[in-house]
């Protein structure tokens, strides 16, 4: 079962070996404070920090996932790191689809795909991630076929988590609008509706403290319960340890509301 609500950060290449034991210490003493522990949240770090982040989040029941996996099996294959050592270690999660890994990267929905299928295979849960890339562009247009292509090989019972990112909001001065996410968010969860297995939507792309807030204040202004997330993925704000427990708290009051 995947927790309700998921309050996530992906530290992409930001740690320092001494920034993440700091990152570690705040957060683990402040999570340890509330009677969640970590229950619904989950960092995924760069490779060599996946050891520590299970040390420090699972005993309070967080998550860890990985920003990338290896489209091949365990074997000859330099530089990789399989599904298999990740699932095997404790890992619960794969990022797949990111922008920087298009734009930097060069990847595309046939690696997506295959990624996909080796995390499921592993039984690792891919977040994949999915957005239009700029504003404007049509999301149901662009996001069913990033789903249909990156999901299409694995079982429609395996869970999944989609986290709607749109590519302009990535980096930016601000998250996507509240009234835009709940609007997109709906259409996602009527797309996985079609699969057997569980899923969760999270919304990311310059989310932090008051980001969930005005999305689910969206919600409801609409009456629109399915367009509010089931929680927020955090990028450059997550980094600051001290403004991911503000994100925490925000989450799980709104939630609790
Ligand atoms: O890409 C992100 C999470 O995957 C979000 O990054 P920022 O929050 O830094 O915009």
């Amino acid at each position: 079962m995947l927790p309700a609500t998921l309050i996530g950060c992906s530290s992409k290449s930001y740690f320092t070996a001494d920034s993440a034991r700091a990152w570690f210490r705040i957060v683990t003493e402040g999570l340890a404070a509330t009677p969640e522990g970590a229950e619904d949240v989950f960092l995924c770090p760069s490779f060599p920090l996946i050891r520590d982040a299970l040390d420090a989040l699972r005993p309070l029941g967080g998550l860890v996932g990985a920003q990338d996996v290896s489209r091949f099996p365990a074997g000859a294959y330099t530089g990789e790191v399989s599904a298999e050592l990740l699932a095997g270690m404790g890992a619960r999660f794969v990022m797949i689809g990111h922008p920087e890994r298009v734009k930097h990267l060069g990847e595309g929905p046939s690696d997506f795909a295959v990624k996909a299928e080796a995390a499921a295979e592993a039984g690792l849960v891919p977040i994949l991630i999915v957005g239009e890339p700029e504003r404007g562009a049509d999301p149901e247009q662009i996001i069913r076929p990033q789903i249909d292509i990156a999901f299409g090989g694995i079982s429609s019972d395996a869970p999944v988590i989609v986290a709607y990112e749109p590519t302009w909001a990535i980096g930016a001065a601000e998250p996507a609008p509240g009234d835009h996410v709940v609007g997109v968010v709906a259409r996602i969860r009527e797309m996985l509706a079609e699969r057997r297995g569980e899923s969760r939507v999270l919304y990311g792309g310059s989310a932090g403290p008051g980001t969930f807030d005005a999305i689910a204040a969206a919600g409801r202004e609409r009456g629109d319960a399915a367009g509010i997330p089931d929680g927020v993925f955090l990028g450059r704000a997550g980094v600051d340890p001290r403004t991911f427990l503000a994100t925490v708290a925000e989450v799980r009051a709104a939630v609790a509301a």
